[in-house]
Order: structure tokens, then C-alpha cells, then sequence
């Protein structure tokens, strides 16, 4: 068995996809769903899908390794980031070495770092007046997107693209990809 810890923010629509791919494969589960933000929508996510969720703690996050051991005690293989919007702390990197990924709706390193998450990368595209956009995953170091990449997809924009039509595009490729790579880690490890 090999099991995941799923980090988001957000919708947690690439946390969907990741769960309904592994559906029926009876090797592979998603044992948490961690997320920092109250409220959002990753929550109702992991009730729907009887997966348990954390509310992370930034003072816990940050100064204490109570989520090294909540992860290792579980087992966890592979740490997937899906739209998580802090930065792993060094500790948490140590602990799972070359098993957090992360996926970014960006060509990197162009439009990666501080700042640069969900519309904020899109307009800064469209401003660029950017012919093409697409995602890269990578391994997570210790630095916001700067970590060896494993992939990147490209789409073609139009010069009438709006941030929305590229995030759409984006996303598109997000779904698309992020569940294939996860299991072909998996199979890795
Ligand atoms: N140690 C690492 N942690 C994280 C990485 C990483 O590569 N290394 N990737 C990010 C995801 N990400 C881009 O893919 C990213 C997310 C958020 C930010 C950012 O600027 N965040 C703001 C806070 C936003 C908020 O709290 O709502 C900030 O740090 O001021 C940049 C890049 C996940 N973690
Ligand atoms: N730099 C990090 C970043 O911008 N991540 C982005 O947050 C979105 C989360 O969507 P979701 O919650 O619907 O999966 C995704 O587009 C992901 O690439």
C-alpha cells in the first residue's frame, strides 16, 4: 500500500482529480487532507470523500514537528502539494527527501517565487503578453519553486486571452497531469 498526504488551500479541485484517479485501486490511499485555510473548499472535499482532514496550525507548522510525526506515524510515501499557499518548512523537506511535489501553473522558473500563486501567475502571463503558459511539477526544496522539476505541459495562448481563459487552459492541464505523475512516483518509491 502506498499512501498519500494531499496539502491545499484552496477548491482542492486537483486534490478531486488525484482521488477519483486512485478510485478502485486498492494499493494506493489518501490518508489526509491537510490544509491551512478555514473554510475552504478542500474541506468539503475530504467530508464528501470520508477522508480526514487537519486544519494545520501555522505556530504548529512552523515551530514544532508535530506534522513530521502526524506523517510518518501515518506512513505517508508521498507529500502532494495541490494549491497549498505556504511554504513547507525545512523540517517537514528533511523528513520526506525528494517525496513533496508540488504543481505550479507556470512555465518555471518564469513567474514562480514569492508572490506568485493562482490569478496573481496568470495576469502576470497575459501582461507579459506570454504566447504560451502551462504547469510544472517538481520536487519541493527549501525555496518556493526552485526544486528539480519532473514535468512540464505546455498550452498555446491566444493575444486575446484573458488571466481567466489562461487559467482555465491551465487548469485544464493541471487535471490532466498531476493524478498520471503522482502514480507514476508512486511506483517509484
Ligand atoms: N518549501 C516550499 N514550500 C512550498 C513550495 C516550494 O516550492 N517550496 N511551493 C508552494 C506553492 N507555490 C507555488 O507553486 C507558492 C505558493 C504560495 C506562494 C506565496 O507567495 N505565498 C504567500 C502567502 C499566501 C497566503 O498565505 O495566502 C507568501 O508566502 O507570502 C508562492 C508560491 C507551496 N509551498
Ligand atoms: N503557486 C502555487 C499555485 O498557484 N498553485 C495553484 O493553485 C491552484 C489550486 O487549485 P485547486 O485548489 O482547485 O486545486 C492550482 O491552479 C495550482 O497550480
Amino acid at each position: 500500500m502506498k499512501n498519500i498526504a494531499i496539502f491545499a488551500s484552496g477548491n482542492g479541485s486537483n486534490a478531486q482529480k488525484i482521488i477519483d484517479h486512485f478510485k478502485g485501486n486498492d494499493q494506493v490511499s489518501v490518508k489526509f487532507i491537510l490544509c491551512n485555510k478555514p473554510g475552504a473548499g478542500v474541506f468539503n472535499i475530504a467530508e464528501k470523500e470520508g477522508i480526514p482532514s487537519v486544519l494545520i496550525n501555522r505556530e504548529d507548522f512552523y515551530k514544532s514537528d508535530n506534522y513530521v510525526v502526524l506523517l510518518k506515524e501515518a506512513g505517508i510515501d508521498l507529500v502532494v502539494l495541490a494549491g497549498f499557499l505556504w511554504k513547507v518548512p525545512a523540517n517537514l523537506i528533511e523528513a520526506f527527501p525528494n517525496r513533496i511535489i508540488n504543481i505550479h501553473p507556470a512555465l518555471l522558473p518564469k513567474y514562480g517565487g514569492k508572490g506568485m500563486y493562482g490569478h496573481f501567475v496568470h495576469e502576470a502571463v497575459v501582461a507579459a503578453r506570454e504566447q504560451e503558459s502551462g504547469i510544472t511539477i517538481h520536487y519541493v526544496n527549501e525555496h518556493y519553486d526552485e526544486g528539480a522539476p519532473i514535468l512540464q505541459e505546455k498550452c498555446v495562448l491566444s493575444e486575446n486571452d484573458t488571466p481567466e481563459d489562461v487559467a482555465r487552459k491551465v487548469q485544464a492541464l493541471e487535471h490532466q497531469w498531476f493524478p498520471i505523475i503522482v502514480e507514476r512516483l508512486l511506483t517509484t518509491l
